[in-house]
This record gives C-alpha cells, sequence and structure tokens, in this order.
C-alpha cells in the first residue's frame, strides 16, 4: 500500500478543489439565502418556533443518558490514553493535517508555506492607530488582525487566540458582563466567506432550537454580531480538538477503547440531532470535534460546510478527503448517512492512531475503500453518475496511480472479490490489555464495519448505533 504523504502540490490541489465547491455553491445560494444587511445589535438568541424541533419527553432512553452532567465517571487526562504497551502500527503514517493546509484561493497574495502556517499564538498587543484605516484591521488574506485586549461589540475583551482555519481566525474573550469565557469566531473580511458565515449561523439556530438545553453534543452557539467589516459568531469556549487530543494523549498510538466508547456515543447523539433536523454537516472529522476543560464532553463544531439534506447536490469534493463517503466520490445519491461514515472514520483514527483512508486521490481513496470493505455492487455502480471516471464498462476498477520512479501517470484494472484488509486487520496490533476490553473492541470492530457499509442504505443509523452492542457496559451512562 503506497502511504507516502502528499506532495505539496497535490495538497494544494486537492484543497482548492474542495473549496471551489464551496465557493460555487455559495454563489449559486447566496443571491437567495443571504441576508442583505446584518445589524451589529442583531442577536439570533430570541426564541424561535422551530418546525423541527422534538419535545424532550420523545428522546429516547439511549439518547437522554448522553445528556451533559449525567457522566458521574467522566474522563480525565490519564484515562484517555491507552497503556504504552500497546505497539504503535508500523505502517507509515501519513501526516493527518495534511488535508488541512492549503493554497488559499480567497487570498489576494500566495499563502505562505504550508509549514509557516499555524504560527501566531498571543494576539499582537501593538495599539491599532487611528480609526477609519481600515485595510490596517485586516491582514493581506482578509484575517482580522486581532489585538489584545480588544473590546468587541462594546462587551466581549480579547484574551487569546485559539486557532485559525480557512474561513475565520478564533479568539478567545471574556465578557465583561457575565465574567464568562467565550469563541469568538473572527470569519474573513470576504463577501462570499460572510454569506458562508450566515448561513452556518441559519443551521446553528435550527440546531439550538431542536436542542433548545444544548445537551446533544453541538457546539452551543450565542449570537452573532459585526465588528469592522467582519462577521463574528459567539459560541460556547472549549477546549481541544480531538486532533490535538490525539496528540497529547494518544502519543500516536490512539486513546484507549473506554474513552473511545465515550466520545462515540455523545458523536452519534449529535449525528442523531442533525438527522432530525434534516442536517448534513458534511465535515466531520477529529478536528471539528471539541472537548471541554474535563476531557468528559465532546462537542462537534465548525458547521461551515453544513446544509439542508434536500440541497445534496452530486459533487465528488464534499467533505475532507480521508473521511469522505464512497457514494461522493461515486456521484451516487447521498444524505446524512455520509456523516456516519465520517465518524466511522474518524472512530477508527482515534483508536488505532492512524488514518483509515489516507488516500491521495478520490480513486485511490476508493481502492482503498474496497481493499476494506471490498467490491461495490453492480447496482450502486450503474446508478452513480461518476462511476465511469473511475471503473470501465465492465465495473472493474481501474487503479491510477503515479508510478514512483518514471513519475508518469499509470493505469491499470483491478478486481476485488473480498476484503484484502478488513478493519480486524487493520486492528490486530492494537491490543487489548484485559479480557473486557477483548470484548469491547469486537463490539467496535462490528459498529466500524457497520458505520463503514459501502452503500448508504445499508449503514447503520445513528439512532441504531447508539443501541449497538459497543455501548452495552458503557457505564458512564447507566
Ligand atoms: N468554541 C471553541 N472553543 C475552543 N476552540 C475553538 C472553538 N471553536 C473553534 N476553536 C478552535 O479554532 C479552530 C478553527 O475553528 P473552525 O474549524 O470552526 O474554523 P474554520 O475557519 O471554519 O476552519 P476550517 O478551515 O476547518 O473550515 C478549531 O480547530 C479549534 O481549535
Amino acid at each position: 500500500m503506497n502511504d507516502n504523504p502528499l506532495t505539496e502540490d497535490e495538497i494544494i490541489e486537492q484543497r482548492r478543489k474542495r473549496r471551489l465547491e464551496i465557493l460555487k455553491k455559495h454563489q449559486v445560494e447566496s443571491s437567495t439565502n443571504a441576508p442583505s444587511r446584518v445589524s451589529t445589535e442583531d442577536s439570533l438568541t430570541s426564541e424561535v418556533t422551530n418546525p423541527f424541533s422534538k419535545p424532550e419527553t420523545s428522546r429516547s432512553e439511549d439518547e437522554r443518558r448522553s445528556l451533559d452532567g449525567q457522566q458521574p465517571n467522566g474522563l480525565n487526562d490519564s484515562s484517555l490514553a491507552r497503556p504504552v504497551s500497546n505497539e504503535p502500527f508500523s505502517e507509515k503514517t501519513v501526516n493527518e493535517n495534511e488535508d488541512d493546509e492549503e493554497d488559499d484561493m480567497f487570498a489576494d497574495t500566495p499563502s505562505p508555506s504550508l509549514k509557516k502556517r499555524k504560527t501566531e499564538k498571543k494576539p499582537s498587543t501593538v495599539k491599532r492607530s487611528l480609526a477609519g484605516m481600515q485595510d490596517t484591521w485586516d491582514d493581506i488574506e482578509g484575517y482580522y488582525k486581532v489585538i489584545l485586549m480588544e473590546e468587541l461589540d462594546s462587551r466581549y475583551v480579547v484574551q487569546s487566540n485559539l486557532g485559525k482555519g480557512m474561513f475565520s481566525s478564533v479568539v478567545n474573550v471574556m465578557d465583561q458582563k457575565t465574567k464568562a469565557s467565550f469563541a469568538i469566531k473572527i470569519i474573513r473580511n470576504n463577501e462570499v466567506m460572510y454569506k458562508a458565515g450566515m448561513k452556518e449561523v441559519s443551521i446553528l439556530e435550527r440546531l439550538q432550537a431542536a436542542d433548545p438545553e444544548g445537551r446533544r453534543h453541538i457546539i452551543r452557539y450565542d449570537r452573532y454580531f459585526m465588528h469592522k467589516n467582519h462577521l463574528c459568531m459567539v459560541f460556547e469556549m472549549l477546549s481541544l480538538n480531538l486532533r490535538d487530543i490525539l496528540k497529547k494523549f494518544g502519543r500516536n498510538v490512539g486513546l484507549n477503547i473506554k474513552a473511545i466508547q465515550v466520545y462515540a456515543y455523545q458523536m452519534f447523539t449529535a449525528l442523531c440531532l442533525l438527522e432530525e433536523c434534516n442536517v448534513i454537516h458534511a465535515d466531520i472529522k477529529p478536528d471539528n470535534m471539541l472537548v471541554n476543560e474535563k476531557r468528559n464532553i465532546l462537542k462537534i463544531c465548525d458547521l461551515g460546510s453544513a446544509s439542508d439534506a434536500s440541497e445534496n447536490e452530486i459533487t465528488p469534493y464534499l467533505v475532507s478527503r480521508f473521511y469522505r463517503a464512497p457514494e461522493i466520490i461515486l456521484g451516487y445519491p447521498y444524505s446524512c448517512s455520509i456523516d456516519t461514515w465520517s465518524v466511522g472514520c474518524s472512530l477508527f483514527e482515534l483508536y488505532a492512531g492512524q488514518i483509515l483512508f489516507p488516500g491521495r486521490s478520490n480513486n485511490q481513496m476508493l481502492r482503498l475503500m474496497m481493499e476494506c470493505k471490498g467490491k461495490f455492487s453492480h447496482k450502486m455502480l450503474k446508478r452513480s453518475q461518476f462511476t465511469f471516471d473511475n471503473f470501465d464498462e465492465d465495473f472493474n476498477f481501474i487503479n491510477n496511480e503515479i508510478d514512483p520512479v518514471t513519475g508518469q501517470q499509470t493505469q491499470k484494472v483491478l478486481n476485488f472479490s473480498k476484503p484484502v484488509r478488513d478493519i480486524k486487520s487493520r486492528l490486530k496490533d492494537v491490543l487489548a490489555s484485559t479480557n473486557e476490553e477483548v470484548v469491547i473492541q469486537k463490539d467496535f470492530i462490528l459498529l466500524l464495519e457497520q458505520c463503514l457499509e459501502l452503500n448508504p442504505e445499508k449503514r447503520i443509523t445513528p439512532k441504531q448505533a447508539l443501541k449497538h452492542p459497543f455501548f452495552r457496559n458503557n457505564q458512564p451512562f447507566r
């Protein structure tokens, strides 16, 4: 298997394609969906009658078990790590962040080198000079130049930088009224991003109305305001994302099975809410799952790629590639179950400490999926729009690879009669240390297999997943 890291050019090209898809989508939607004006005083926290909301009493017992504050045996830092005796996988691991580092099609100038990206830790302490000099507020890429102790919306005081994504920079602030901490996502000063941000706001509002008490593991959103031409979205303050957790506690070997159980249950609880609201997240991955300080509560964040399930326009670059469901690549009708696929990939990665399908192209993603799960049914291939990009007329897979020696593109037909690298064999080196863990691990493998059904119609639903035997001995929820 070729697990070599992608070249910088390949990463740039891959990410550019994805952002182009998002750009195209928002250009089409913008004329109808985006509000023409946003008031700085507008708040989205007021009560809204929500057609998607479901009364508390109608929630299943399983869902209720996962509610925040009902987990007496929460995780702590030591309970996340797997015993060091577990051997890491011998395979070379592809840089897990490669899919997040990209050239920036929204910037006026070429991006700084990929390595230089995540640099800024502390906001500048230089005082901003003259009001009215708008261009000094933004950097050349349209990110707001945050100043330590700056006041936003006459209320929030900037404490530190939290992170930087393609669409925004995120800062930690203190609300002077309540002294509470919040995270504010400051969207880049760019019309397309503003429209994408407003769409994220409307989806968050909808999810919030269906879960007014915020117990279903989607990030809590408070309100938005405008600051110097930047859309600012106020969120509850959380701690690390699961990619950071994996680096910190998994030591690149993965987290222990008990931590996986707790997080998995919360992920499926969030997916249930998304499904009830008919929302597809479309960017589920460890980077977009945040945990609290105590590490016992997980929330899914970054709804920036989310959309209504009825808007499921066929496009082959939706979702970050390693977490992309086969139906997206094939051009088969897709729905909320693409998020279940992404959760399956994320859970494997959190447990194994390595990416499940580190394909360097959509074609290679299909190959890795078939090595793991066997071949696609002809019925599915017949219904897919992009089948012949990757299969011949007899539905044989055409493997497209770059020859590492000659650098030439090579094509050869590959046949997959049955899985050659299934989940069980991939996890054979992750040894369970107790008999109890052996049983839990077996159930985990079963659950992963069901999340990773090639046919989306046969894939486990989030509601079914919550009842899976994998959660049988999950004491924190009992
Ligand atoms: N509520 C929060 N609490 C703590 N940290 C946060 C919070 N929200 C975001 N962050 C940090 O900021 C980073 C970027 O946030 P987010 O993914 O929402 O931004 P984005 O611009 O949409 O990024 P992307 O390029 O992934 O689309 C996150 O990975 C996380 O580390």
